[in-house]
């Protein structure tokens, strides 16, 4: 098989390679499952915090049968639709019906999301419930719009300028986009950077061109640059072509 090519990104991010999505999603799997091991081996629990979308569905399905002590896991969300927990669009019901299942049906699941409350609100109810997450996570698994968002950071939502700011105090924030359906909960840049290590897992020609312009853009214009320019957690990115 031949191997998708290299990504023109900054040196420091690992780059995962494949040309093919479910070969990538059981490698993600793997790197997850074992950075969550090597997290139990040296402290009393481990924790994952993930994203929404259509991409992280095969990852899903394949670190949810990988032997872990998921009793000991705490999973929870990098963002959140302000919508109800059984809405098609609810992050946390795609976490429910495709990560919490199988081996890891007994993984504690933090939710963000309280249904029926507004976006500031739920916002600092989403805060609170974090803070039962020790920090810094131990892995924190993103994707990335064709836009270049990430989380719900939007170059086009009133919030996302905050959640940018690399000084910003509050650890979620709503946000608004304007491109996309829903007010949004995301954690914020700084939030997502109290981490060991994040995994970014996109596909596709187009993410491979918006996120080799990120490298040297604004993250107001791409978020995801924030990502890219950082040096403070190890960045991985998972790429199928
Ligand atoms: O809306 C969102 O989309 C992105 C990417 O989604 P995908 O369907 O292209 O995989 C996701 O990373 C983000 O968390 C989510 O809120």
């Amino acid at each position: 098989m031949s191997v998708a090519e290299a990504l023109k990104l900054p040196a420091a991010v690992h780059q995962h390679l494949s040309d093919d999505a479910a070969p990538g999603a059981d490698a993600l799997a793997d790197f997850i499952a074992e950075q969550l091991r090597i997290a139990l081996a040296a402290r009393a629990k481990a924790s994952l915090l993930v994203s929404g979308g259509r991409s992280p569905l095969a990852f899903f399905a394949s670190l949810s049968q990988r032997e872990l002590d998921w009793p000991r896991v705490t999973i929870s969300l990098a963002d959140e639709r302000c919508v109800p927990g059984d809405d098609d669009a609810s992050n946390a019901r795609l976490v429910r019906e495709h990560l919490l299942r199988g081996r890891a049906a007994t993984a504690r699941f933090v939710a963000l999301y309280v249904d029926g409350l507004a976006p500031e609100a739920a916002a600092r109810e989403a805060e609170a419930r974090l803070a039962t997450i020790a920090t810094p996570f131990d892995a924190v698994v993103l994707g990335m719009g064709d836009d270049g968002h990430t989380a719900s950071l939007f170059a086009d939502a009133d919030g996302s300028a905050a959640g940018l700011d690399p000084q910003q105090s509050r650890r979620v924030l709503a946000t608004y986009p304007r491109s996309a359906p829903h007010a949004r909960l995301s954690l914020s840049l700084r939030a997502l950077l109290d981490s060991r290590l994040l995994a970014l897992a996109i596909s596709g020609e187009r993410k491979r061109q918006v996120i080799e312009a990120a490298v040297d853009a604004a993250p107001a214009r791409l978020p995801i640059a924030a990502l890219l320019q950082q040096t403070q957690v190890p960045l991985h990115l998972f790429f199928n072509a």
